[in-house]
């Protein structure tokens, strides 16, 4: 149903979410599988607001694989990028040579794939794109080819946090112990209607790219952090645990004590590497400070933060709180007055802030030191997008406009 046949031609497109980790995955044991030396735990967010669409086809009349990303042609021969392919291929092989009947109703292995993929958020605003952008590539492909099973396996190996957003809700990559990488997969452990009053907020602190990719941070990390070490053996299993525990019982109190803890964590083995890698810098730490003293002023722990490879905040926190706490930080970070939209995403409405509470956070205001929020929620992992207006290829094959 979902196959456009034209000229020979059969086009799928999908869509994923961005998953961001309470549980932070850095480190791995092999470069080549992408094994991780920990497990981790993510929140899938709602692709109303961030998502990448990918749409993949398959012809006898195209003469190469080829891609092309948010607009551009980019380089097929990326390993990565070849190892999906490569996957995807050999498991649509597999079940062809099985004598599966159903089969034939999909397109041959043998043809060259034409993959156009495009992010619905500014790629160098350091927001995990490449975990979207590789699950949709493999859901995709597997739509295409009617393949089912464990997906994730195959997206980790296009970038590990890949893997946790080939599901929706609540995610755990497990880092498995064999040497195939078989066991090391995602899985759901709470769906999205799961704790429906959970609320995202990203405060966009910087467009830049970052000074040290996570692939090169994490190597470094591994072979110079005793910290890291420390982190994966003994505290990781134990929070493992305890956030689950957390998210089962919606206790917003431990989720956000662990995820702030995680974050603060993450980057003292940032720091604890050598030569050292920076990814917060000083609005982060105004964030970091801002976040702890509104905690503080209402007496409970009503927002977390953390913070990936990149100085932009991801904020978790309960719907009754978000109203006041999105004005606290228009407060202390007033947009710039031309800056175009600060709040995008989920609507937002303005309160009036307290003197008692302007005070007691106590910090000087910074001027345009946040470029925007995108107000978001938890949300389903990738879809299936029908019908024909949604394809990035058109009937020739190539980007549309
Ligand atoms: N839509 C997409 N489809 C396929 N690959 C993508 C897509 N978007 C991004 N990528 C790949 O991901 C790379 C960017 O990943 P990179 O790790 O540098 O940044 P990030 O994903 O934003 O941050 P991080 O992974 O550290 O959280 C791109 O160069 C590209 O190879
Ligand atoms: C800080 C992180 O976001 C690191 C993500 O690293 P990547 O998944 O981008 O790394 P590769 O496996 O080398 O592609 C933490 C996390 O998402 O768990």
């Amino acid at each position: 149903p979902f196959m456009a046949e034209d000229r020979n031609m059969a086009v799928v497109t999908c869509s994923a979410p961005v998953n961001i980790a309470v549980i932070k995955y850095w480190g791995k044991r092999d470069e080549e599988a992408i094994l991780p030396i920990n497990s981790s735990l993510s929140v899938t967010l709602h692709q109303d607001q961030l998502k990448t669409t990918t749409t993949v086809a398959v012809s006898r009349d195209f003469k190469e694989d080829r891609i092309w990303l948010n607009g551009t042609e980019d380089n097929i021969t990326h390993p990565r990028l070849q190892t999906c392919l490569r996957e995807i291929r050999r498991l649509a092989r597999k079940r062809r040579n099985s004598g599966d009947e159903n089969c034939n109703t999909f397109p041959t292995v043998s043809y060259k794939v034409h993959i156009c993929s495009a992010n619905n958020f500014p790629t160098a605003a350091g927001l995990a794109s490449s975990a979207a952008g590789y699950a949709c590539l493999v859901y995709a492909l597997a739509k295409l080819y009617g393949l089912e099973g464990e997906l994730s396996e195959i997206a980790r190996q296009g970038s590990g946090s890949a893997c946790r957003s080939m599901y929706g809700g609540f995610v755990q990559w497990v880092m498995g112990e064999k040497t195939d990488g078989s066991d090391s997969i995602a899985q759901q452990i709470k769906p999205e209607s799961h704790w429906p009053e959970l609320r995202v907020l990203i405060l966009v602190v910087s467009a830049e790219r970052k000074p040290v990719g996570s692939t090169t941070g994490m190597q470094t990390s591994v072979k110079t952090s005793p910290l890291l070490k420390h982190r994966a053996e003994k505290i990781v299993p134990e929070r493992m645990k305890e956030m689950t525990e957390a998210i089962q019982c919606r206790d917003f109190e431990s989720f956000a004590q662990i995820t702030m803890k995680e974050s603060n964590q993450f980057h003292a083995t940032c720091l604890d590497t050598f030569p050292p890698i920076f990814y917060l810098n000083n609005i982060s730490r105004r964030i970091i400070n801002l976040v702890h003293k509104y905690n503080s002023h209402h007496g409970e722990t009503r927002v977390a933060y953390t913070f990936d490879a990149g100085p932009n905040a991801v904020i978790y926190t309960l719907h009754q709180h978000v109203e006041e706490f999105v004005e606290v930080v228009k407060h202390f970070f007033p947009p710039e007055e031309n800056g175009g939209q600060f709040l995008k995403g989920l609507p937002v409405k303005s309160v009036s802030l307290s003197e008692q509470l302007k005070s007691s956070i106590q910090t000087d205001p910074v001027k345009a030191g946040i470029q925007y929020i995108i107000s978001t929620k938890v949300g389903p992992g990738p879809q299936l997008m029908e019908g024909p207006n949604h394809h990035l290829l058109g009937k020739d094959g190539l980007p549309k406009q």
